[in-house]
């Protein structure tokens, strides 16, 4: 990274974003300074300014989403990626959609040579990865996408993850990375642990209403559900098409490991205690994420306080959006993309309300929020090769 020069330099409009709009936020947020410049290959490693970027587990589903994201990226290029058994392969037997690009051979991370690395997304199965991280050189910045580091108590993290925390001093050193609500601490991170996709979609339309007191702690329902591309690209029975399609599967009932980071992060919000009910689903498409999350309002509180609210707290945001007053969020509409799309609904029971919540699990559940991170803390503007519409 030492031959980036973060100030004075051009930025290509016509490159990097097409929406003056877009272009006006970067420059506000970057105190009217331009910081970056756009090269002529996307995700080409050899880019002088490019900063060199590792993927630890390229061949997944994750891991090629990264690939993919970065392919519109203007500054970072990809200097390694791993992966276990489909080690020694090239990108394009493992991905075709990803050979129309110049990338480098999948190898072993034993063989990974990090030392002209700066950054990498860590996008390997939760329980393997605290070793590994455990193991890189310091002077890497470091998107871990696996559940690994996300739980601030390490006795939690034993007990729903089955095995005892292999490195409690990163874990100590780890910033949770839901980017709207931990921005700033996220900034001067070196490691961060990029939040679970459950967890975002339920946290970013909560997180606010709790913080303002506009909805009791106690109660909270959260019926989620998910495309298949987030239990990962390895082969398990109850994955095949044969048990997942024109049929709904619920999961985890009454205890998914989701629950704990999710109740963290709603307890941070409130300062006190808060548990929930959640269950998620397993729906017959291969991405896209929905909760459905019911709550009670406060005493006094009326549903339109909680829509302005929401508005409020996401109007300069670009990736969480409030929709219009009764428009139903669809998965369809952030297909692709790093939005979450939100709207808050009157339940018919008085005093209830009903929160909808969509996002795409491998982009802003996944690794268009690990993005949206390393750009941050590596000081970029945080929208930086996110400029997606939705596939639809
Ligand atoms: N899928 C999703 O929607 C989301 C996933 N996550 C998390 O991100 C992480 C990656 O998920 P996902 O991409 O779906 O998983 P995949 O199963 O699709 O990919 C896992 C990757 O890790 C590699 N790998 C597996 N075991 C090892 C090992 N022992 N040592 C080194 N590399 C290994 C695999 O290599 P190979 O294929 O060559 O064996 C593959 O590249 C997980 O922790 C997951 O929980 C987080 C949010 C959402
Ligand atoms: C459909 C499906 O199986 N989804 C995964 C969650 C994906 C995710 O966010 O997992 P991490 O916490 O491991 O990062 C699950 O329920 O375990």
């Amino acid at each position: 990274m030492s031959a980036i020069s973060f100030s004075s330099v051009c930025f290509s409009r016509g490159h990097c974003w097409n929406n003056p709009k877009e272009f006006g936020k970067v420059r506000k947020q970057q105190g009217g300074k331009l910081l970056v410049k756009c090269s002529s290959k996307s995700g080409n490693p050899s880019s002088q300014n490019a900063v060199r970027v590792g993927v630890l587990g390229a061949s997944g589903y994750t891991g090629s989403e990264v690939l993919r994201l970065l392919a519109n990226h203007p500054q970072f290029g990809i200097a390694l990626m791993t992966a276990d058994r489909k080690a020694g392969q090239p990108i394009s037997s493992v991905f075709p959609h990803l050979s129309t690009r110049d990338l480098p051979d999948l190898i072993a991370i034993k063989d990974a040579n990090f030392s002209d690395v700066d950054a990498v997304f860590c996008c390997l199965p939760h329980g393997t990865t605290q070793e590994i991280i455990k193991g890189l050189p310091k002077h890497l910045k470091i998107v871990d996408l696996s559940a690994d580091f996300r739980l601030r108590d390490i006795s939690e993290y034993e007990e729903w993850y089955g095995q005892p925390h292999r490195a409690p001093d990163l874990q100590k050193e780890a910033i949770y990375g839901l980017t709207e609500v931990l921005r700033e601490e996220i900034k001067n991170a070196r490691l961060v642990a990029n939040p679970g996709c459950y967890p975002t979609s339920v946290q970013l339309p909560l997180v606010p209403l709790i913080k303002a007191s506009l909805i009791e702690i106690k109660n909270i329902i959260i019926d989620a559900k998910s495309g298949v591309s987030g239990a990962g690209r390895s082969a398990k029975e109850n994955l095949l098409f044969t048990e997942v399609t024109e049929g709904l599967n619920s999961y985890g009932v009454t205890r998914h490991r989701h629950v704990p980071e999710i109740e963290q992060g709603l307890a941070e919000a409130a300062g006190s205690k808060v548990t929930v009910s959640f269950t998620p689903h397993l729906i017959p498409m291969s991405r896209g994420m929905q909760s459905t999350i019911y709550v009670e309002m406060a005493p006094g509180v009326r549903i339109e306080d909680l829509y302005q609210q929401l508005k409020l707290s996401y109007e300069d945001e670009e990736f969480v959006s409030v929709l219009e007053n009764g428009v139903i969020p669809r998965t369809h509409s952030v297909k692709g993309t790093n939005y979450c799309l939100i709207n808050v609904f009157p339940d018919r029971i008085p005093g209830r309300a009903i929160i909808i919540s969509v996002i795409d699990n491998l982009v802003k559940g996944a690794s268009g929020q690990a993005l949206q991170n390393l750009n941050l803390i590596l000081g970029f503007p945080e929208n930086l090769g996110l400029h997606y519409l939705p596939l639809f």
